[in-house]
């Protein structure tokens, strides 16, 4: 499309608002929808350092400078076909949404809640980042949408989350008081993605917002409710109506005494938030507004809050057992392919546990909680058959480099990597695998992409139906 028309699609009463939002600013900003949206990837640090990803990475990219572990690609490659984003390396993302979850800080072992989590763009980032230990619940409301989190999650390597499906209501009244850390990545008119999806653009009313604010209302008292004293909640919209912005950060300030604003990280693009465009308090100006105009990004909000009191790290620890049958094909697959850990940490036999024919790694604080609608507990480890068990494509994509024995390390340009998933058999030379036979770890450069069953120098290709490309 002409840049001039992407101008063309905007809605008028937006622009007339934005005109007044911004004054002498609003022409630069009304050029920036001339100019073309830029692309990112964010490094997956549990499984890869960026200085690795940068001499691995087949295609050219850029550091994004706000971000620790963000790159600018061109337009021109496709990130998604590359071994290494099947081996759940990178995330495509959007270079300012990587901002919220990094500007969330989260430690290993915390509880966690994403609230609007679907399709985990912000999700595998805080997993990410709880490195295994803790819990991350990761929720959305819209079931197709919570599968594809789940999908992101898995291909992110994340053993450690629950995902749910559940309406915000029903996990506060679950969950009082609950969590260290909580993101609401809040539904919202989309404002600041127009130059990105011009249909966004084409569906918005003066109207959407007020119906948003209503619900983005609702949804920050809930999260707030949600966190344990001392615990902080990251409030981000990727829109620019003041009312669902500033306005609902007003309200929860209004409402929940407990509750106080904090400065986020400086950095030079970012603009602050304006006191005006909420009730007036001052301490607005904490928030952060990201402008087209200002970054090579879309537009986003975000504001952080804490609620006061003191943190404690008080947890559940999960104590469940496998049953005999599974501890004994289990462990067999286990010695087979050599496994030394499992994500860099000792395997926990405490977390395995077995629901008619399937087998699950449960994350380390207990989730025994009742009556909600959930898609995955922990990591889905494969299924039991007639004697032998048979692992699944989440568990090879948990496990980190060097976590087992018997792999097959293949270059990121090797072709046989494409082949592999596509679903091929592959022709294995002497040297090339660790074992002679039996079940092994097909890697990209030690990276785990997923298993296969070598007889006589070919693999055997496991690599699921549903996961080939
Ligand atoms: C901005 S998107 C989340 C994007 C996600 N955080 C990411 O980074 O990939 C907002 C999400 O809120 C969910 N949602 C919509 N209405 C909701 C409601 N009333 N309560 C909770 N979630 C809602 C949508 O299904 C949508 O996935």
């Amino acid at each position: 499309m002409g840049d001039l028309s992407r101008i063309e699609i905007l809605p008028q009463a937006f622009l007339s608002r934005m005109r007044e939002m911004l004054g002498d600013e609003y022409e630069e900003f009304l050029e920036s929808y001339q100019k073309p949206r830029t692309y990112g990837l964010r490094v997956n640090t549990s499984k890869i350092t960026c200085e690795e990803f940068e001499k691995l990475v087949p295609f050219p990219v850029t550091r994004i400078p706000w971000t620790e572990n963000g790159y600018f690609y061109s337009e021109d490659v496709r990130p998604s076909r590359c071994p290494m984003y099947q081996a759940g390396l990178y995330y495509l993302q959007e270079p300012s949404a990587m901002t919220p979850a990094a500007c969330l800080p989260v430690n290993p072992g915390e509880s966690v809640l994403d609230l609007c989590a679907a399709p985990g763009g912000k999700a595998t980032a805080l997993g990410a980042a709880l490195k295994g230990q803790g819990l991350l619940i990761a929720n959305d409301i819209s079931t197709s949408r919570a599968r594809a989190l789940l999908r992101n999650l898995e291909l992110f390597g994340i053993s450690n989350s629950f995902v749910t499906n559940e309406t915000p209501a029903r996990l506060a009244e679950q969950f009082p008081e609950f969590f260290h850390k909580i993101l609401l990545d809040a539904p919202c008119s989309g404002e600041g993605m127009f130059r990105k999806e011009e249909a966004l653009a084409k569906d918005w009313t003066p109207e959407k917002s007020h119906e948003l604010a209503r619900i983005q209302r609702e949804l920050i008292l809930q999260s707030a409710d949600m966190l344990r004293p001392g615990g902080l909640l990251l409030y981000s919209t990727c829109t620019f109506a003041p009312e669902e912005d500033e306005g609902t950060i007003s309200y929860l300030l209004e409402q929940r005494e407990n509750m106080e604003l904090l400065e986020l990280p400086a950095y030079e693009g970012f603009s602050p938030g304006v006191p005006e465009w909420g009730n007036g308090n001052e301490n607005l100006r904490k928030c952060v507004r990201i402008f087209p105009h200002k970054m090579n990004g879309e537009g986003h909000f975000l504001a952080l809050m804490k609620k006061q009191g003191q943190p404690d790290m008080v947890q559940q620890p999960s104590s469940v057992r496998p049953d005999a049958n599974t501890r004994k094909w289990l462990e067999l697959f286990l010695e087979e392919i050599g496994l030394q850990t499992l994500g860099g940490k000792a395997f926990d036999w405490n977390r395995v546990e077995t629901r008619g024919d399937k087998v699950y790694y449960l994350p380390p604080v207990n989730t025994g909680f009742r009556g909600l609608t959930f898609l995955r507990n922990g990591l889905y480890l494969g299924d039991l058959k007639k004697n032998r068990f048979e692992p699944s494509q989440p568990f090879a994509l948990a496990l980190y480099k060097n976590d087992v024995k018997a792999v097959i390390s293949l270059p990121v340009a090797d072709s046989r990597l494409t082949r592999y998933l596509k679903g091929e058999t592959l022709l294995i030379e002497e040297g090339e695998a660790r074992g002679k036979k039996g079940w092994h770890l097909l890697c990209a450069e030690g990276y785990p992409l997923g298993f296969g069953k070598l007889v006589n120098g070919t693999l055997k290709n496991k690599y699921p139906a549903g996961w080939r490309v």
